[in-house]
């Protein structure tokens, strides 16, 4: 099992559109249906999936939008988790402006979202459909998953698991070429042990693998 280094993920989206209810049915399996918070909340846990342990750190950002812009989070997060209610229209106009939000902030970078509807259990009080939600995730290319924290764990599980492996996965690529140049240091280094005195040169062609993100 390997251990891995920590992923921080803010979690966007207006006032009852169910933040606290996915983090918590995320992290304890348990779907708890009340919350009084006026305040972020920052969740330290670690887990584990594909043989891998990931110590995460999800902020519940509660007090954005009838707030200030959370743009500190946005910059803090490695990946960003959007999710909006399906039976809240105004509440899919604040996820669109939460995207919006952090590609202004992370733009030209990458980095990972997921957009999530919520609450699909209440298919009767349904106000954004399926396709909309869809659309607005390939306009940002991102993942897009319905769910509903009241009734399943596996969904609500799978869109975290994605997105920490998405961050994961990028932490790993951009860490790449500092190993590649550790182990060349190193090597010159032995070779100094080997040999008694300044190392060989040893003209390394750049072939850094390269990533277009
Ligand atoms: N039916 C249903 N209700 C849900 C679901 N998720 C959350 N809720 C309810 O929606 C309300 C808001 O949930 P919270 O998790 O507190 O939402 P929040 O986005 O953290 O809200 P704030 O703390 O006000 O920002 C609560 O009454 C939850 O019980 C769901 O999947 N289905």
């Amino acid at each position: 099992m390997t251990n891995f280094m920590s992923v921080h993920v803010v979690v966007l989206g207006s006032k009852q559109a169910g933040k606290t209810a996915v983090i918590v049915r995320f992290l304890t399996k348990r779907y708890i249906g009340e919350y009084k918070s006026n305040i972020d909340w920052l969740y330290k846990h670690s887990v584990t999936f594909d043989d891998m342990v990931s110590n995460v750190e999800i902020l519940d950002v509660s007090r954005w939008p009838n707030d200030s812009m959370p743009e500190e989070e946005v910059r803090w997060a490695d990946a960003c988790l959007v999710i909006y209610s399906i039976c809240d229209r105004d509440s899919f106009n604040k996820a669109h402006d939460s995207l919006d939000l952090v590609h202004r902030l992370r733009a030209p970078g990458y980095v990972p979202i997921v957009l999530v509807g919520n609450k699909k259990d209440l298919e009767h009080c349904r106000q954004v459909s399926y396709e909309d939600g869809s659309e607005l995730a390939s306009q940002y290319g991102c993942k897009f998953y319905e769910v509903s924290a009241a009734d399943s764990f596996v969904e609500v599980s799978t869109a975290f698991q994605n997105l920490i492996r998405e961050a994961r996965t990028l932490h790993l690529q951009r860490s790449l070429p500092r190993q590649r140049k550790l182990s060349i240091v190193s090597m010159s280094k032995m070779f100094g042990a080997m040999f008694g005195k300044t190392s060989p040169k040893v003209v390394v062609k750049d072939k850094r693998p390269s990533f277009s993100l």
